[in-house]
């Protein structure tokens, strides 16, 4: 490990993130009914440019009058670049209650873009006396976004979370796909006549994840498009898992459950992971610093990739 520890994220659960639209409040208390753990109430692009003030007034009473209950609530104001973010921040934060949990950020693309809304946050919370320090949560979805990914997450005390954003990612890097996350249709390799479909956001995700562990926030992976194939889901969301990442978007109920399933670690991984430290444990009683189990190599790294499944798992069981 190097001198500077790496600090651990938020610790709480962030294995679904449900979205729904500010302009459609029909849908908050199912949203607050759900099994997701992170609510997004969205003023931004699920919102047409004719509705944003009476979305924004439909959030804000939704944070006094619906029973959120355990849910972290997080609100996705518009983009910096846009004339409605200011009023976004000051409006919820003025007439807002003291429910919200935190902000999302979306088309960030550099720490300056984070340390703005820092700055109106902390004004107005001051100024409110609000007793809860709001936090803050980003999307990466551009060029910019990306290549400014490790400044964004050292940005302020404040992140919690950083997601991905397949579809403005796609549109801001030229990408040639109308699909939300998953396979592409042109995004395969040939060998001997045979098509290998791979994976176009693999490498935005792993940067994503490096720059979250290096300055404790958590990875997330952001949208699925296509909400009918529940195994297309399940694959992007077991690749992200694998990767390091803790949770994904739900853009429709549908895929909470799938996200919730994929994010939990099995009870399988969970016995595993204990077997590997019950061997560890061994292996330090006889002087071993490597041990043999199931066939295969263990040593002190392999306790803290097990205590990576252990922790996951008896945080969410809370
Ligand atoms: C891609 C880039 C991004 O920025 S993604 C993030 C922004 N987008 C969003 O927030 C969109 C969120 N999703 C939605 O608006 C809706 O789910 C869309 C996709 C439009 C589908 O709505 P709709 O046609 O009503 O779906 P449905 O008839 O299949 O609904 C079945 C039951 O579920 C409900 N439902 C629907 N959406 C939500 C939701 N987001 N949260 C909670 N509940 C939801 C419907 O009301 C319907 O309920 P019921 O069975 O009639 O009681
Ligand atoms: O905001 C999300 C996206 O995929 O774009
Ligand atoms: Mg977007």
């Amino acid at each position: 490990m190097s001198f500077r520890v790496q600090p651990q994220p938020p610790a709480r659960p962030n294995r679904c993130q449900l979205f729904g639209p500010g302009s459609r409040p029909a849908l908050f208390e199912k949203m607050a009914a759900s099994a997701a753990d992170v609510i997004n109430l969205d003023l931004e692009d699920s919102v047409s440019p004719d509705d944003k003030a009476e979305a924004r007034r439909n959030v804000i009473a939704a944070t006094h009058e619906v029973d959120w209950n355990t849910k972290h609530l997080s609100v996705r104001i518009n983009g910096l670049d846009t004339p409605y973010w200011y009023r976004d921040v000051v409006d919820l934060l003025e007439e807002g209650s003291e429910r919200i949990d935190q902000i999302m950020i979306p088309k960030a693309g550099c720490a300056g873009d984070i340390y703005a809304v820092d700055a109106l946050v902390s004004g107005i919370e001051a100024a409110k006396g609000r007793s809860k320090r709001i936090g803050l949560e980003v999307i990466i979805e551009t060029a910019a976004g990306l290549a400014h990914v490790e400044e964004i997450a050292a940005a302020s005390p404040r992140m919690q979370a950083m997601s991905l954003g397949a579809a403005d990612f796609a549109a801001s890097m030229g990408m040639q796909t109308t699909g939300i996350g998953g396979t592409q249709e042109n995004y395969y390799m040939l060998r001997e006549g045979q098509r290998y479909w791979s994976d176009p956001w693999h490498w935005a995700q792993t940067a994503i994840v490096a720059a979250c562990r290096t300055h404790g926030v958590l990875p997330v992976d952001g949208p699925f498009g296509d909400f009918s194939d529940e195994e297309g889901f399940r694959a992007q969301a077991r690749r992200s898992a694998t990767l390091g990442m803790v949770g994904k978007w739900a853009i429709h109920p549908k895929q909470v459950a799938l996200a919730n399933e994929v994010f939990t670690p099995s009870d399988a991984a969970v016995a595993e992971a204990r077997e590997i430290l019950e061997a560890m444990e061994e292996a330090k009683r006889t002087g071993q610093g490597a041990a043999v189990y199931k066939g295969r190599l263990v040593d002190l790294a392999s306790i803290r990739q097990a205590e990576v499944v252990v922790r996951q798992a008896e945080m969410i069981a809370g």
